[in-house]
């Protein structure tokens, strides 16, 4: 409970601290406010992380400030960003109301009320990261030392009189000495340096402590407002002390950040090697349109992987490297050939190459892509092109390699991948083969919806450095290189050049269209098999009809549509079953014939309609008194057959002779009762159907001569 008790205070002490002060204008203040909702301020340009440009737009530690001044006074501020001289001179002229970054000078008293600092910048010695230990000032004796000319601190950094200071006109090259050992330590203020190691990649300077002076504050940044706008100033400094410390953690984490140690990654270079880099500027020459390879910005800037690649060589081997400008790739290859360069940081080894250049081992593998208009199927092997115009750049190793070993692929030389692209956009070439990279980072701004990556070829961009053949010390220094860069360098420099939009655009569009075929394709599979279902359902119901419909049919060809019982074809169908069974003689069929007497007269005298009702009648009581096992049916007009299979005679006469009886006495409605005459026969060894009827027919006729309604056995 106490721990709670304690925690609960603690976290309510912390946020007390940490809550921003409520902002208490007085009236006046207030009036200000609504009389002048728009201030103008200057701000610097490059003042980085305070106030600078990222991709064109202001952004810094200030800007968010402003930002939060903003949001708690309802100030709007209207920006003049300029360089310090022009916006401090603007102040002093009272053409804007207030300015940024200003640190406090007595003479800048009678133009300017100041606020309090919004950041105090401490000043740091940063030494190479094989300095040893360092204990303070004293580890500086007699060591060369860095600083800024004119700096504010310098009269006091004299005084001390203990260390070599060494003077420079811009934090770059300051930045730069040390990284390259030729200064020992040097002194800089903090955003600044973490800024130029961020952007460069340095790795092998060390932070050794805060510089403090006893005379030196930390260099403070403020607001400075026109004396005769003391309800702006009064306004502002209300403002930053509401702000929390929080608030102001935040804008410090998010612009300025914590400094880090950054790890060394030295190569050991013999004495040869080591006196080559004192004594060398290594020329080297590029792809000036190969990006995000490497290439030239709008200011004729080295940029690019390379351009990453060679900071680190500089870093690495503490060499001086410079770029010999060229106007396309073939120009670069010849400028290496006429030694007006030393090396290419990426290059492929191709045998032609291999005799006028030495390669190092090979550290980067990327594939190579085939760019078609959108039009155009998906190209599975590099020989789905052949017979089609392909673009490859001029020089490109690949020329060569493809023509080698594809000789019916029509390879067309093309100026650079802006040219490829643009002929493949106008139809003057069916494909475009270059590194999905090049291509995928064309892709982000030009060609969207025109072309596509179509597919990929077998063969990868293998690339390493390239050197004159005869500058083999040179070769062994960046060799030692490439065996050092680590793949925690390679992935940092890979995935700063292939920018994520690249990734997002080209294969979440790669992405997409496989979604979508894999939808359409799904899609179509459910249609058609509900489609096949629904046919299967009504081939099945066709099919349930079409076996009832047989079986009716059947039934039909089976039965005698009057009486239902079976007919002739039937009947004859159960004789040969019978006769085919193959009785023994004393267990045999029995087969009857019965013919109703005198039946013509019951057509006659009540009519045909009457005589097929007793027909119907008679097939009845026929049904009703035989057996299960025993069948009858009609055998045409009145005549009727009874088969009794496995029966003897004797069983089967008192059988009929039942029925006949039956049938005499059966009351017809309406007419006088009926008799009926029977044949009966049984089976014998090599019957016919013929001969078994005729035989129980010849009993039947026998039955009618003898006087009708009886039963005579054949
Ligand atoms: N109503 C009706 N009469 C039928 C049918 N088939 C045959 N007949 C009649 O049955 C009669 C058979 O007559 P006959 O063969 O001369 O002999 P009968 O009158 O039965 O006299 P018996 O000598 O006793 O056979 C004929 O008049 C036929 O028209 C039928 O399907 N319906």
């Amino acid at each position: 409970m106490k721990k709670i008790l304690i925690t609960l205070l603690f976290l309510f002490l912390y946020s007390v601290g940490s809550i921003a002060k409520p902002l208490d204008l007085t009236k006046e203040e207030k009036g200000f406010i609504k009389d002048n909702p728009v201030v103008s301020i200057g701000m610097m340009p490059d003042f980085t992380p305070f106030s600078y440009y990222i991709e064109g737009e202001p952004v810094g530690f200030e800007h968010d400030l402003l930002n939060l001044i903003s949001q708690k006074t309802g100030l709007k501020f209207e920006k003049h960003i300029d360089k310090w001289t022009t916006i401090y001179n603007s102040f002093k002229n009272k053409e804007i109301d207030m300015i940024s970054s200003i640190s406090y000078k007595k003479y800048r008293e009678p133009f300017t009320i100041f606020t309090s600092p919004y950041y105090n910048i401490p000043i740091m010695i940063f030494v190479k990261d094989n300095f040893g230990e360092y204990n303070g000032l004293k580890s500086l004796t007699g060591k060369k030392v860095g600083v800024l000319k004119d700096v504010f601190y310098i009269k006091e950094l004299e005084d001390l009189g203990s260390m070599n200071l060494i003077f420079y006109d811009s934090y770059d090259e300051l930045t730069k000495d040390l990284v390259f050992g030729k200064i020992d330590a040097l002194m800089q203020n903090l955003p600044n340096i973490n800024h130029l190691i961020k952007k460069n990649l340095y790795n092998n300077i060390k932070l050794a402590s805060e510089l403090v002076l006893p005379n030196t504050n930390r260099e403070d940044l403020r607001f400075g407002i026109q004396p005769e706008k003391s309800l702006l100033s009064s306004i502002l400094q209300k403002s930053l002390t509401s702000i929390s410390k929080r608030e102001i953690e935040e804008l410090s984490d998010k612009w300025i950040g914590s400094i880090k140690e950054y790890p060394g990654g030295h190569i050991d270079l013999n004495d040869a090697e080591k006196a080559y880099i004192n004594t060398h500027t290594i020329q080297y020459c590029i792809n000036p349109s190969g990006l995000p390879f490497e290439g030239l910005n709008e200011d004729g800037e080295h940029v690019g992987m390379s351009s990453d690649y060679y900071r680190l060589f500089e870093q690495m081997l503490s060499a001086k490297f410079e770029l010999v400008k060229t106007k396309n790739w073939n120009q670069s290859v010849e400028f290496i050939q006429q030694k007006k360069c030393d090396m290419l940081a990426l290059g492929m080894e191709t045998p032609e190459r291999k005799k006028y250049l030495n390669f190092t081992s090979h550290y980067l593998d990327v594939p190579l892509v085939v760019a078609t208009r959108v039009d155009v199927p998906f190209i599975n092997q590099i020989l789905d092109l052949e017979g089609e115009k392909i673009g490859i750049i001029k020089g490109d190793a690949f020329v060569k390699i493809l023509r080698g070993k594809y000789p019916s692929l029509k390879i067309v030389e093309v100026d650079d991948i802006y040219d490829g692209l643009d002929q493949v956009k106008n139809g003057q070439l069916f494909a475009y083969i270059d590194t999905l990279a090049s291509i995928g980072y064309e892709f982000q701004s030009k060609y969207f919806g025109e072309l596509k990556i179509a597919g990929k070829i077998s063969e990868n961009l293998r690339l390493s450095i390239a050197v004159r053949k005869d500058d083999v010390t040179l070769l062994g220094i960046l060799q030692k290189v490439v065996n050092n860069i680590t793949n925690e360098r390679h992935r940092k420099i890979f995935t700063k050049w292939i920018p994520i939009k690249y990734e997002q655009d080209v294969n979440y569009k790669i992405v997409w269209q496989i979604v979508l075929a894999i939808v359409i394709f799904l899609a179509l599979m459910i249609y058609w098999n509900r489609k096949i279902t629904k046919a299967n359902t009504l081939l099945k119901q066709a099919q349930k009809d079409i076996e009832e419909k047989n079986k009716e049919l059947n039934r039909l060809a089976l039965t005698d549509n009057l009486t239902t019982l079976f007919n002739r074809r039937k009947l004859e169908e159960l004789i040969q079953a019978e006769i085919d069974k193959g009785y023994h003689v004393d267990n045999s069929f029995c087969l009857s014939i019965l013919d109703i007497d005198h039946f013509k007269e019951v057509n006659d005298k009540y009519g045909h309609q009457r005589g097929d009702s007793v027909l119907v009648e008679i097939a009845s009581v026929l049904k009703d008194s035989l057996r299960i096992t025993d069948y009858v049916g009609r055998y045409g007009g009145e005549e009727f057959i009874i088969i009794f299979p496995e029966s003897s005679i004797e069983d089967v006469k008192l059988i009929i002779e039942g029925v006949r009886l039956k049938i005499a006495q059966y009351d017809f409605e309406g007419i006088e009762h009926k008799t009926a005459s029977f044949g009966l026969t049984a089976f014998k060894a090599g019957d016919t159907i013929e001969a078994v009827v005729k035989r129980a027919d010849n009993a039947l006729y026998e039955a009618k001569e003898s006087g009708r309604n009886r039963v005579v056995v054949n």
